[in-house]
């Protein structure tokens, strides 16, 4: 709704209340239509001021709402109604003003900001574009370059960059609201017609077509296959060539398109989820409101090889003082120099003091004896995270949380070594850590609530996604990850080349293929795990008996290509090869098309061609049934957990959703009746054996996503 007050005795002044944050739902429209009319209509008021209650302007339209059939009056109309008011209508901006919520500024006559405001249009990450009049305003006000800028990135802009921009007149450190109204005092009376943006001619711009074009193709590039920032090029080229009537008209048409897309379905569907995993919950029934987080004001870390480095690197950027702990004197000395070279580069694009004071090196583990949080980063070595761990206990303070950086050591016997492992949690980083927007908190059985609690916010903190996860091997991203490599693998040998799986997945959405993903974080480190798992027979064996490992069929590939001291980029030479050691430009390498085509005849497998379509199903949906196995296991609590982990941290695209919504988008009979195909034709391959929750879950009538966690059972913190 809206509030309606006059105040200073000639200023009507309207306030949004729809808590948290203003969103315009259809009861707020209507309170502004018949707000406004109020303040127009009395002739005792000269100007309106429009601002937001609890300290935030406006959130814009009410995503909620964009799922169900909208009622109440339509955003267009009512901002237009303002524009063409005839007494002065001002913005107080406070908080956020974002989306709709900008695009109702826009069409004010004057905008007043708080210098802690921020304001943009983000509708490009919800898969849609500025469409209350926001993709012709916008460019008319502050010029096509800076607009397409903002609407095709959606990035929110400080109070003080928009007043750079042009986009508010004015900027205060006080009461805002305050503000606004003592300006809309001063311009009461004057002539409005220039304060009409939708009147406005675009700003002239020389080379527009060269412009556009060069917008367009970089934003193709980094689209990956999103269509949202492609449609929104083409509205704000719209208000740059056509009148503002035809702009708009362009507008609705191309936002029909972009509305009831599956893009704008799953990026609103990320929007949703990633605030629904801060809401977590452990098996014990405990739960992210009644479980109330340690404050954390010292950390420590331990072990500063490459993920020792991006930790302390997060965590100093948080502003806590670090006490950095590595064993070996040179690594200790390169560590420092990395990390105060991260921290400057990261201060200067923040345009801060860089947090080098922050961070106390030492090679003695007693140095951490008062910190209230350790994250362990050694090597990943069960035998010296033991020592650490009983090491870390001795030494600290009572009550100090041990969290450990293992990828895929078990959490719960590292706890169980301790006196008390109901302060042990994992935290997952992933590399680069002070990058890479995932960390999964790993709980065990015997993790405390308030262990969980701390960790999630500090990742939060960290600026982090952060989803809480049970205790198995691989968690839940690296856990889903071995299936999808695995199926990669078999289709080499089945007849397909590094090329074309690559090309299939990057054509859908990834970033990197997994073959080049593999270069990139080097073959080796699958070959130590494998190893370990005592999988690795070095020899020529050969036929289908020498593919067959503990049961199960096993792909040697990977393997033989270590044995020839192919690691992938660091080595120069893996899938692909490269000009040099280090070197990222992946280059199709000939010796490794001979190397599979010999391969293949020495264990009797004839080459077929395989399809872009087969790539992807054998690889996703392998990926998907592993997640259905994970909920049904308990240890991720929903679908929303496993794909915030996917989209954050494994470059899932985002405009699919997550694995989980895409198989929904996709139909679970579709991904059931698949996997049972390549079930068939093989089937000495366990994971492409259906899991019984993707079972259930058809049989039941494949109910939409939000409807999943009726059929799974209950959390599990360890398998
Ligand atoms: C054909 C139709 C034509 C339509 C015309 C188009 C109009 C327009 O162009 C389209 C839009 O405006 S698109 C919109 C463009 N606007 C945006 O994209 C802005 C999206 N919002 C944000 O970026 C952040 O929420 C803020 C920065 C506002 C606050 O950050 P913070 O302080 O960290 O808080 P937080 O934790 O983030 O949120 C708190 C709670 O509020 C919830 N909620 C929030 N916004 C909502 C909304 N618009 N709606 C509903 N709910 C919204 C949020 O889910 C959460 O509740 P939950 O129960 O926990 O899930
Ligand atoms: N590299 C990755 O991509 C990645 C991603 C996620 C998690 N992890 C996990 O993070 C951990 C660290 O991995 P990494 O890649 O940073 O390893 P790394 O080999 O780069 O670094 C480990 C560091 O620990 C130091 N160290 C060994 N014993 C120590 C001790 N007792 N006290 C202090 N320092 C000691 C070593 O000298 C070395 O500098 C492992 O458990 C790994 O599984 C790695």
């Amino acid at each position: 709704m809206a509030e309606y007050n006059r105040v200073s005795e000639c200023v009507g002044l309207i306030t949004l209340r729809n808590p948290p944050v203003n969103a315009l739902s259809a009861a707020v429209r209507q309170g502004i239509v018949d707000t406004v009319q109020r303040a127009l209509s009395d002739p005792n008021v000269k100007s309106v001021v429009i601002c937001g209650q609890n300290g935030i302007f406006c959130g814009g339209a009410d995503i909620k709402e964009f799922g169900s059939n909208m009622t109440g009056p339509p955003l267009i109309p009512m901002i237009h109604a303002i524009e063409s008011a005839n007494k002065p209508v001002v913005a107080a901006i406070e908080g956020s003003a974002l989306g709709g919520g900008l695009e109702l500024a826009l069409g004010c006559h004057y905008r007043i900001a708080h210098s802690k405001a921020r304001l943009g249009l983000p509708e490009v990450s919800l898969g849609l574009l500025p469409a209350a009049g926001g993709s012709q305003r916008l460019p008319r006000l502050i010029g096509v370059p800076a607009a397409l800028n903002l609407i095709t990135t959606g990035r929110h802009v400080t109070a003080a960059e928009a007043l750079q921009l042009g986009i508010v007149d004015q900027v205060t450190d006080h009461n805002t609201v305050d503000a606004a109204v003592k300006f809309a005092l001063s311009v009461a009376g004057r002539s409005l017609d220039p304060r009409r943006i939708s009147t406005h001619p675009c700003p002239q711009q020389p080379d527009l077509d060269a412009l556009f074009e060069e917008v367009m193709q970089k934003v193709r590039q980094s689209a990956r296959g999103a269509i949202a920032p492609i449609a929104c090029v083409q509205a704000v080229r719209a208000a740059a060539t056509l009148p503002y009537a035809q702009g708009m008209e362009r507008e609705r048409e191309l936002m029909a398109t972009l509305f009831t897309s599956g893009q704008a379905r799953a990026l609103q569907y990320c929007f949703f989820a990633e605030r629904a995993v801060g809401r977590w919950r452990m098996p014990s029934g405990a739960r992210w409101d009644t479980s109330k987080p340690r404050p954390v004001h010292k950390a420590a870390v331990i072990g500063l090889g490459t993920m020792g480095r991006g930790i302390t690197v997060a965590l100093a950027q948080t502003g806590l003082s670090v006490i950095a702990v590595e064993t070996q004197e040179k690594q200790l000395m390169e560590a420092k120099q990395a990390i105060s070279g991260m921290l400057e580069r990261g201060a200067k694009r923040r345009g801060v003091a860089p947090a080098l004071d922050g961070v106390i090196y030492s090679q003695n583990i007693q140095a951490v004896a008062d910190v209230d949080l350790v994250i362990e980063a050694v090597f990943e070595d069960i035998a010296l995270k033991t020592k650490v761990f009983q090491q870390l206990s001795a030494v600290c303070k009572p009550g100090t949380l041990l969290c450990t950086n293992t990828s895929a050591l078990d959490v719960d016997q590292l706890a169980s070594e301790t006196p008390n492992p109901e302060l042990v949690v994992g935290m997952h980083f992933f590399a680069p850590a002070h990058v890479m927007k995932l960390l999964e908190v790993v709980y065990g059985p015997r993790s405390s609530p308030q262990a969980v609690a701390t960790a999630m916010q500090l990742g939060k903190k960290m600026g982090k996604a952060s989803v809480a996860v049970g205790n198995c091997r691989g968690f839940v991203g690296n856990r889903m990850l071995k299936p999808y490599i695995e199926e990669a693998f078999f289709l080499l040998e089945e007849g397909a080349t590094p090329e074309l799986v690559d090309q299939a997945l990057e054509e859908f959405g990834f970033p990197m293929g997994v073959f080049r993903m593999s270069d990139l974080s080097g073959l080796d480190v699958g070959w130590r795990v494998r190893k370990g798992d005592g999988l690795v027979e070095p020899g020529t064996a050969s036929g289908r008996s020498a593919r067959i490992r503990q049961g199960r069929r096993y792909s040697p590939l990977g393997d033989l290509l270590c044995e020839e001291g192919r690691f992938g980029q660091k080595t120069g030479r893996g899938w692909y090869q490269y000009d040099k050691p280090g070197s990222r430009v992946a280059r199709s390498d000939p010796w490794l098309h001979s190397f599979l085509g010999a391969y293949r005849a020495q264990h009797g497998l004839v080459a077929r061609r395989i399809d872009h379509q087969e790539v992807l199903e054998r690889c996703l949906y392998a990926l998907i049934n592993e997640g259905f196995h994970i909920l049904d296991d308990g240890i991720a609590a929903g679908p929303e957990d496993i794909d915030v982990i996917y989209v954050s941290g494994y470059g899932w695209p985002r405009h699919r959703g997550g694995p989980m919504f895409y198989a929904n988008m996709v139909g679970l009979a579709k991904v059931l009746e698949r996997l049972e195909h390549y079930q068939q034709l093989h089937p000495e391959v366990p994971h492409l054996q259906p899991s019984s929750l993707l079972r259930r879950l058809v049989a039941s009538g494949s109910p939409p996503i939000h409807k999943w966690g009726e059929a799974i059972k209950k959390l599990h913190s360890q398998l």
